[in-house]
Parts: C-alpha cells; sequence; structure tokens
C-alpha cells in the first residue's frame, strides 16, 4: 500500500523544512519528500494543496480509562478520538482501576492497543504504589514492561523523599519523571482558580501557589538528582518564572501547556458549567498570557491535551462535586489554531515543534520527524476548514467539552500512523 500526500506545505522542524512538497509513504515508512513525486496504481492519491502536512503530532498526556472505567472511555474510543483529532500517538496517564503499578497493568495496556488501538499507545506507570505516593512502585519492572514515564498524575507526591527516590532511580532508565504540581494542603478541597472570580461565584479557590510551590520543589529535587523532570500542564505565571530561572541553570526540566489553559481563563465559570472545572484550574488572563508567551519562546516545551473524560452523569452534578477534566482531543488542534496560529501569536514551525517533535524526544520514543526512511506518522491540518465544535460527534465517550458550538478554524484532514490511513475529513476509518 502506498499513499502520495500531493502538493501540501510540507514543515518539518525536525530537519529545518517548510516547503511545497509531495509526500510519498510506501508500506510503513515516509518514501520521499519532493517535487512531483511519481505514483503508480497501487498508489492512493490524497490532494492536500493549502493544508499543512506534518510529523504525527503526539500528546503525551491522555487519559484513556482502561481498564476499569470503562464507562468514560476506553482503548479503542479514545484512540479514535486522537485519529479523529489528528494524533499518531498518546501516552497515556496510570490512573486506572487497578492502578498502572505492574508489569501486568501496562502489557495489558499495550496488548489492547496493538489489538484494537487506531494510534499508538504509550503507557506511563505509576511513580508510587497506588499513586498512592508512599511507596516507589517496581520501576524496573514497570519500564521492562514498556512504561515511557512515570506518574502519579491526578495524585500529586507530597512527599518530598518519594520524589527523590523517584527522581534518582529513573536516572538509571532514562526516562522522565512527570510531576502533577498540586499541594494538596493548599489547595484544600478548592474547585476553581482562587481570585476575584472565585470570591464572586462563592466557589473555593486554588490559589496559583499550590502548583507553584511544587514546581520550585521538584526543581529543586531534579537539581539534586539529576533526574529528569517534566511538569505537567502548568496554568501559572509564577511556575514559568521559576521554570525559567531553572533552565537558565541548565536543570534537565521540561514542561507543557494544554490548549484549554491557553484558551480560557476563571471567566469561562461564570455559569458554572462543570466542563469548565478542570486540574490544574483555569486561570486570570494573565497567566493565560504568561504561558502564551512561554509557548511561544519554547520556556515551555510542549503541547499536551490532558485529554480527560468523563460521562455524563459524572458531571450532571454541583460545581463542588464534580470531578475535573475536560475530554481535549478532537478540539485540540483546532482550537490553538484558531486562537494562537491563525492570529499570528504562534508560528506553524513552533505548533509542530511542540506537539511532535518535543514529546517524541521527552519520552524517547519514535516519531516527530518526516525524515525518509523513518515511520510514516503524519498529520494533515487544513487551516482553512471551519466547522463548529459538537460533542455528539466526538469518537470519544467523553462529551465534557466546554467548547460545545464553537466554530473553530483548521482542522485536522488526514492522520497516517505507520503508513495506515487512519482518519480522512474527520472520519476515522478502522
Ligand atoms: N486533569 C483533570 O482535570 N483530571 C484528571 C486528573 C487530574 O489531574 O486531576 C483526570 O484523570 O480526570
Amino acid at each position: 500500500m502506498k499513499i502520495l500526500l500531493r502538493g501540501g506545505r510540507v514543515i518539518d522542524p525536525s530537519q529545518a523544512l517548510d516547503m511545497v512538497a509531495d509526500v510519498l509513504v510506501s508500506g510503513d515508512r515516509i518514501a520521499a519528500i519532493g517535487q512531483d513525486l511519481e505514483t503508480d496504481r497501487e498508489t492512493k492519491v490524497i490532494d492536500v494543496g493549502g493544508c499543512i502536512v506534518a510529523p504525527g503530532f503526539i500528546d503525551m498526556h491522555v487519559h484513556l480509562r482502561e481498564p476499569g472505567y470503562e464507562q468514560k472511555e476506553t482503548i479503542a474510543t479514545g484512540t479514535r478520538a486522537a485519529a479523529a483529532g489528528g494524533f499518531t500517538a498518546v501516552a497515556c496517564m496510570p490512573n486506572t482501576q487497578p492502578v498502572a503499578d505492574s508489569p501486568a497493568v501496562i502489557a495489558y495496556i499495550r496488548e489492547k492497543a496493538r489489538a484494537i488501538g487506531v494510534v499508538h499507545v504509550y503507557p506511563i506507570g505509576a511513580l508510587s504504589k497506588g499513586s498512592q505516593g508512599e511507596e516507589l512502585a517496581e520501576i524496573r519492572d514497570l519500564v521492562e514492561a514498556g512504561a515511557v514515564a512515570l506518574s502519579d498524575d491526578g495524585n500529586p507526591v507530597m512527599n518530598a523523599e518519594v520524589m527523590r527516590r523517584a527522581l534518582e532511580y529513573t536516572r538509571l532508565f532514562n526516562i522522565p519523571v512527570i510531576s502533577h504540581c498540586e499541594d494538596l494542603n493548599l489547595a484544600a478541597g478548592g474547585v476553581m482558580h482562587e481570585g476575584f472570580i472565585s470570591t464572586i461565584l462563592g466557589l473555593r479557590g486554588i490559589p496559583a501557589a499550590a502548583e507553584e510551590v511544587m514546581v520550585a520543589r521538584d526543581i529543586i529535587l531534579a537539581e539534586l538528582t539529576g533526574g529528569k523532570l517534566h511538569l505537567a500542564h502548568l496554568s501559572s505565571a509564577g511556575s514559568l518564572r521559576i521554570l525559567q530561572e531553572a533552565k537558565s541553570r541548565g536543570i534537565k526540566v521540561t514542561a507543557e501547556v494544554t490548549p484549554h489553559h491557553l484558551c480560557l481563563t476563571d471567566e469561562a465559570v461564570e455559569g458554572y458549567d462543570t466542563n469548565t472545572k478542570v486540574n490544574p484550574p483555569l486561570r486570570s488572563e494573565e497567566d493565560r498570557q504568561a504561558l502564551e508567551e512561554a509557548l511561544r519562546e519554547g520556556l515551555v516545551d510542549a503541547l499536551a491535551t490532558d485529554h480527560a473524560p468523563h460521562t455524563e452523569e459524572d458531571k450532571d452534578v454541583e460545581y463542588d462535586v464534580a470531578p475535573f477534566g475536560i475530554s481535549g482531543l478532537e478540539t485540540a488542534i483546532p482550537l490553538v489554531v484558531t486562537r494562537l496560529v491563525e492570529t499570528g501569536r504562534l508560528s506553524w514551525e513552533r505548533l509542530i515543534e511542540a506537539w511532535s517533535c518535543q514529546p517524541a524526544s521527552i519520552l524517547n520514543i519514535p516519531g516527530g520527524t518526516l525524515k525518509e526512511g523513518g515511520i510514516a506518522d503524519i498529520t494533515v491540518i487544513a487551516p482553512d476548514w471551519e466547522k463548529e465544535v459538537d460533542v455528539n460527534t466526538f469518537y470519544s465517550l467523553g462529551k465534557n467539552s466546554p467548547f460545545q458550538g464553537l466554530k473553530l478554524k483548521g482542522w485536522p484532514l488526514v492522520t497516517i500512523v505507520a503508513g495506515r490511513l487512519v482518519m480522512e475529513k474527520g472520519q476515522v476509518l478502522l
């Protein structure tokens, strides 16, 4: 099977490539990039004139919910949502039931993904047993089973000694520790950003400091141990100042930001829509602008959705008791394209670097490049394709999106995974 993507703007930051060209896929590999490439009768030709052709987008932070919470999402539905959203690979968080703290759960996820998944799935192992934050998980066994990183995402590691040991021990395997930075004592049962709006709404706030003190602590521990630290879903300007200082001193730390923290602020909570309840919370406009600038300048390395699907029953409750999370995979790319790329605030090159090259490099996984001979994971985006978000068309079981009804541009047009056409014009083909 061969596929020819004809006449798109091919942007591959890994090779400093930005030109109008054809891309030929043969088997599971990129066969050639060039002008007017020849085809034979077996080649499926897709006209991508006017579109962006990029190395496959990798979402390094998703919740696939399987095993244990299959009413919220499964590996089958989550990977279809990823393909529909323009992603060729996802890394999934271990807060499943049972928690992915054993080789058996890691193996289960990988086998299920291989059998029925539509995109590549890279499991992230739990850092501590049961993600309880008290005793390290069997890290070597998790790595040998295929975990690409360790994290207790959803459950901050409150014990600094445990975090220290995780950063120390993971050095042996050269994998990152992904930290969900939240001091639970400071967060104190809050449900939104602590500020003027939380006061007006009468909702308990989570101060930005709840994130910032943990960012500072984990950076100190990364410096102490020499471990690889990755900061998940940063939300506050203060976190960025600490990150800046750490990077300027050469500490091994990377960070990600989500589309919702780039596109929304705490004002979105004003209608008490529980789909705006997310952890960390949507913060102030000043924080939002700082995140945008940090992404543009590369201080924040990567984009990631933190796709957190929940059922309608879960979310159809009072704001205080609703679970945190946004179903993000199927709106992520057009949101960032519409708000940041189309407005000239983020270049295509930087978008692709942050959502393809960087995640591949941080997790040390295949992809992030269109080099000839490499694996054919490709994302095509149609910058002019405009349509409204409709959660009823989501492949994800999680319809919990605060973007319902929003008109967006720059939808993903084609997703190719290891040479297989898995999505075309929004329709998943498997
Ligand atoms: N990010 C979220 O808002 N939700 C996450 C867990 C979490 O990080 O709280 C989830 O798993 O639902």
